[in-house]
């Protein structure tokens, strides 16, 4: 069974001023406990509102280290980049940003990719203190997508944190290889928060929690495997 506290709010501001105050929170807790927090962050549409509300937060962003939860196989600069989204949106704030894909081309194999990946986030210091993850309209989470990738995403040793995926089908909006956190990377997480927005996903999560462990949603299978709190942010618009 999943229990996941919901907050909803009416529209993306007030969503961001309540999870960037969650944010800071486990940062907060971080830096008093071990010295040093790590964040893995979803990409997409959710988190602008929510990093220009923490870089107006006093943090001792020096002692933190971003990384993505997913990206896309695609050029340093391409629009497709979640890495360069992140750096837009957090690169002011004095934190280590850490890329999951550097010096691609879209033909790079996603195999070898994902290894790379793997070899950066080993420097890291895992499980992440805070793993936030998005979810699209079909229940992907990450770059976890039903596809010939997906058992190795989901089902793969626990020692491995990032593998290179192919999704199938591709998203039409976004086509692109990518690169993922694996499932135990994401669920080992010391706190876990999802900020979705719309009726659509709304619905999709709920039955994905309603699902559970069996979920043939990616979304359902991480957070059936998640121990920490799982808090979800959802706004209407
Ligand atoms: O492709 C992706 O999509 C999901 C959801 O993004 P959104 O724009 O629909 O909110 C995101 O969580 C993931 O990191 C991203 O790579």
């Amino acid at each position: 069974m999943i229990e996941a506290e919901w907050w909803e709010f009416e529209d993306r501001d007030s969503l961001a001023q309540q999870v960037a105050d969650d944010i800071e929170f486990v940062i907060e807790r971080a830096l008093a406990g071990r010295g040093h927090a790590l964040l893995a962050v979803t990409g997409g549409s959710m988190p602008a509102a929510i990093f220009a509300e923490l870089g107006k937060r006093k943090i001792a962003w020096d002692k933190v280290v971003i990384t993505l939860t997913d990206d896309r196989i695609v050029p340093d600069d391409d629009k497709l980049s979640n890495f360069a989204e992140l750096t837009k949106m957090a690169g002011k704030t004095g934190a280590t940003l850490v890329p999951l894909v550097r010096g691609a081309t879209a033909t790079d194999d996603p195999a070898a990719t994902g290894r790379a990946a793997d070899a950066r986030l080993a420097d890291l210091h895992f499980p992440p203190d805070l793993v936030w993850l998005g979810m699209g309209e079909d229940g992907h989470t990450a770059s976890i997508f039903p596809g010939p990738d997906f058992n190795h995403a989901v089902n793969g040793p626990a020692a491995r944190r990032a593998v290179g995926v192919r999704p199938d089908p591709m998203p039409a909006d976004r086509p692109a290889n990518r690169v993922t956190l694996t499932l135990p990377a994401l669920a080992g997480g010391h706190a876990m928060i999802v900020t979705i927005a719309g009726d659509v996903k709304k619905a999709t999560l709920e039955r994905a929690i309603e699902e559970g462990p069996s979920s043939t949603l990616p979304i359902g299978r991480v957070l059936a495997a998640t121990e920490a709190a799982i808090d979800i942010y959802w706004s209407a618009e």
